[in-house]
């Protein structure tokens, strides 16, 4: 007999935290074919950030002598970073799992790989077939590799397997150059790995505004060993060694290979077509304003679906189909509560920090806006100043014709920090001369980059 159940999820990342307690009196299936808690928990944004912790420490004791300090890293425990990672994360998982599993009544765990097999109808993966009232896919994305290296045969990791490398890399060559590419290439070198990085563009996180990619590309090259405008030949190796051959006939050589290309949406792997839920040619399942797929009963969010693949869009979007699978939401749109993905901020935890939020200059120009602009760096405020940083600025972008700030980045130290008052001033429409002249900035605090990129203005 098919089991039917008010709720079914599919993926238990940001999926899961839909459950609160207005859902405590329906029947609930979560369908989980991986690690329980999904990418951001287990191999994603926490624990990447405990290993950047990590070597953020490492960074300041190499520079201490700068500052009249004399130190030196005796020696970095990588087994013990390492359990100090996952000897907190992995019971968090197992945990949330066993919650689910055993503790919460109404919900029913099937740890299997789920497709739909007809409107919300589910193949759980664990032998049975299950019907739902409702469907939430959050399903969320997977690694890209690109041919080059599929083909070879090379031993290579991704994110989900390079935090528990049981030794540190001699040498990680990185293939990708964007988020991930960044994150890791701080971590390992700052750790002591020598690191490669080989990239398609001309800059590193070229999407980034090209005033902080381009610097951020010129400090990369004077601490790690940069290919860029160079693509990948071939790729060869062993558990040992890998090379990399380049278009150019370079041959970049190492002992660990980082696979960091770009991930895509899981919404090709659900058989979504036998629900009557459109899947793009991205592998994007499709949803409206209200996270709505195109079959009746069924929502998306986060990875899966969303333009944006960051972990509090998929919060913020996890929020919205928590509401509306409380509505009536397929009979009219008025009571719906709707997506908000006009200032999307992003962080990327590399060294330097960088943080941004809305359009760059070039984007800003291209609509035809009436734009004005301000670089600040860091070295000409007080705190900037005292940490001897030369590499850091703050851009702002306003449109003149409204006062209004449309874009807003940040390379540099706490940029993920110093850039949250700006996303708050571009969400609630505070103009840029307003923000600046209406409030103490407390002096001589590192916000004072922001004050006067935004006095420059
Ligand atoms: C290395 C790395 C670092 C990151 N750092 C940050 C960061 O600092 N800040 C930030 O905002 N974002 C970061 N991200 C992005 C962030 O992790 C994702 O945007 C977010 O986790 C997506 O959440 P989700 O719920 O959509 O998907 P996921 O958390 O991936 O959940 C999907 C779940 O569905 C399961 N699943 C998939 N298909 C099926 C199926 N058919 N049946 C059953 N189960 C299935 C998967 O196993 C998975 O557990 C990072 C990503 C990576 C890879
Ligand atoms: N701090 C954060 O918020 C954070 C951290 C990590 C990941 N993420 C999310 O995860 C997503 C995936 O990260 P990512 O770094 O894999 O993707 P990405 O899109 O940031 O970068 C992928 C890069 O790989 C390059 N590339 C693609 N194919 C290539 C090839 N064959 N050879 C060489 N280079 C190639 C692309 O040009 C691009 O620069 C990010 O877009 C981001 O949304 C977020």
């Amino acid at each position: 007999m098919t089991r039917h159940f008010d709720l079914a999820i599919i993926g238990s990342g940001s999926g899961n935290t839909i459950l609160d307690d207005r859902f405590a009196d329906m029947r609930v299936a979560i369908c989980e074919g991986g690690t329980f808690g999904g990418t951001c928990l287990n191999v994603g944004c926490i624990p990447t950030k405990m290993f950047v912790y990590a070597a953020e420490v490492a960074r300041t004791v190499r520079e201490a002598a700068d500052f009249g300090i004399d130190a030196r890293i005796e020696k970095v425990r990588w087994p013990d970073i390492v359990s100090r990672v996952f000897d907190r994360i992995d019971p968090i998982s197992e945990g949330g799992e066993r919650y689910r599993r055993d503790e919460n009544p109404n919900t029913t765990l099937f740890s299997g790989y789920a497709t739909f097999v007809g409107p919300r109808t589910i193949r759980t993966g664990t032998g049975e077939v299950i019907t739902a009232g409702q469907v939430v896919i959050a399903a969320g994305s997977r690694p890209i590799i690109p041919d080059e290296v599929a083909r070879s045969g090379a031993p290579y990791v991704t994110n989900d397997d390079i935090m528990r490398l049981p030794d540190l890399p001699g040498h990680l060559v990185i293939v990708g150059s964007g988020f991930i590419a960044s994150e890791f290439a701080h971590v390992f070198s700052a750790l002591g790995s020598r690191v490669s990085i080989i990239g398609r563009g001309e800059r590193l996180l070229r999407d980034l505004e090209t005033d902080v990619s381009q610097r951020f590309t010129d400090v990369a090259r004077a601490k790690w060993d940069v290919h860029l405008g160079n693509p990948v030949a071939e790729v060869r190796g062993d558990a040992a060694r890998v090379e990399v051959a380049l278009a150019d006939g370079t041959v970049v050589a190492g002992d660990t290979l980082l696979v960091a290309t770009g991930r895509v949406p899981n919404g090709d792997r659900l058989d979504a077509h036998t629900a009557g839920v459109e899947v793009d040619d991205q592998g994007r399942v499709v949803v409206d304003e209200f996270q709505r797929t195109t079959a009746e009963g069924v929502f998306a969010l986060g990875d899966v679906s969303s333009p944006h693949q960051l972990k509090h869009v998929a919060n913020h979007e996890a929020r919205v189909v928590q509401e509306n699978l409380l509505r009536d939401a397929w009979r009219g749109d008025a009571d719906l509560v709707r997506t908000d993905h006009r200032f999307v901020p992003a962080a990327v935890f590399t060294d330097p920090q960088i943080a941004s939020v809305g359009l760059t200059e070039a984007q800003a120009r291209e609509r035809g806006l009436n734009v004005g602009v301000k670089v600040q760096r860091y070295a000409d405020v007080a705190y900037g100043w005292a940490m001897e940083d030369d590499e850091g600025l703050c851009k702002v972008i306003a449109d003149r014709d409204t006062g209004r700030l449309v874009g807003a980045h940040i390379i540099g130290a706490q940029a993920s920090t110093l850039i949250q008052p700006l996303i708050q001033a571009m969400s609630f429409g505070l103009p840029a001369r307003e923000m600046a002249l209406g409030q103490y900035w407390i002096h001589p605090a590192l916000t004072e980059v922001v004050e006067n990129a935004l006095l420059g203005l």
